[in-house]
């Protein structure tokens, strides 16, 4: 294990089955740096919202009903929990009733800027340094990070990579392929084309191609990046301090 010598705030965006989940949790186990989900809270609020009787396609419905329940995310990246008003979400989230979801909540200015708020405050409380992963993190959310990362693939791959996810899962039609591929482009399509913070990469942020990388090689990637951010910032706080 390798220690990073200064504490480094790293946004990880990208579209689905790219890897940032797998990656980041990965990167920052290894770094000793804490770890957001930030999907995780998206579909916390939504999971909230599909069973307090909320219409997720109604946006002033959803929007009103924003601000009511608490979402709390833990930062371990060995134990990432979510919970929305003290119920453990984190089964109910990954459900393909949540995933068609998703998209249509986290569009909602309101639903956006309180968990933006959450986002900010969870990695300005994070003193050792963090790891935030999602799709507007290096726009948006955490313009300053001293490290961004875009990761892309096919989107073959990304959805082979889902597909075998979900198959492991429950072993049902949701494993099928082409289904899976057809879902994807749909919500990489809405979270791209929303108006509110769209899924775009940082123009400074440096983007990796995953589809021919194994997991490892991505993990090895980045934490080269961040050990290399890190010790630039370390050298910037040296000189400022002289
Ligand atoms: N480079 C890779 N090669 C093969 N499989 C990968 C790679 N990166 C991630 N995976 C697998 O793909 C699936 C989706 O990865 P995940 O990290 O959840 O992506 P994201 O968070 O971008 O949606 C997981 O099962 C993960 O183990
Ligand atoms: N920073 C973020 C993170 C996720 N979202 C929304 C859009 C995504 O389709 C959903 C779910 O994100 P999540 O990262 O869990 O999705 P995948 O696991 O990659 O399929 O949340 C967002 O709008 N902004």
């Amino acid at each position: 294990m390798s220690a990073t010598p200064a504490a480094v705030i790293v946004a990880i965006d990208g579209p689905s089955g790219t890897g940032k989940s797998s990656t980041s949790r990965a990167v920052a186990a290894q770094l000793g740096l804490r770890y957001l989900d930030t999907g995780a809270q998206y579909r916390a609020i939504t999971w909230w919202m599909l069973t307090n009787g909320i219409d997720v396609n109604d946006a002033t419905e959803v929007a009103a009903a924003s601000g009511k329940p608490s979402i709390v995310s833990g930062t371990d990246p060995r134990d990432p929990a979510i919970a929305a008003d003290g119920a453990d979400a984190s089964g109910p989230i990954r459900t393909q009733e949540v995933t068609a979801a998703v998209s249509a909540v986290s569009a909602v200015p309101e639903v956006r800027a309180r968990i933006t708020g959450l986002q900010r405050a969870i990695a300005a409380g994070a003193g050792g340094g963090i790891v935030v992963e999602g799709r507007d993190i290096g726009t948006t959310v955490l313009p300053d990070a001293d490290l961004k990362v875009f990761l892309t693939a096919s989107a073959e791959a990304r959805a082979a990579r889902r597909s075998g996810e979900l198959k492991a899962a429950d072993g049902s039609a949701a494993g099928d392929l082409a289904a899976t591929q057809q879902a994807l482009a749909q919500r990489d399509k809405a979270d791209s084309s929303r108006k509110a913070s769209p899924l775009k990469k940082a123009d400074d942020a440096v983007e990796v191609d995953t589809t021919e990388l194994s997991l490892d090689q991505v993990i090895e990637c980045v934490v080269t990046l961040i050990e290399k951010a890190a010790a630039e910032k370390a050298g910037r706080m040296e000189k400022a301090a002289q």
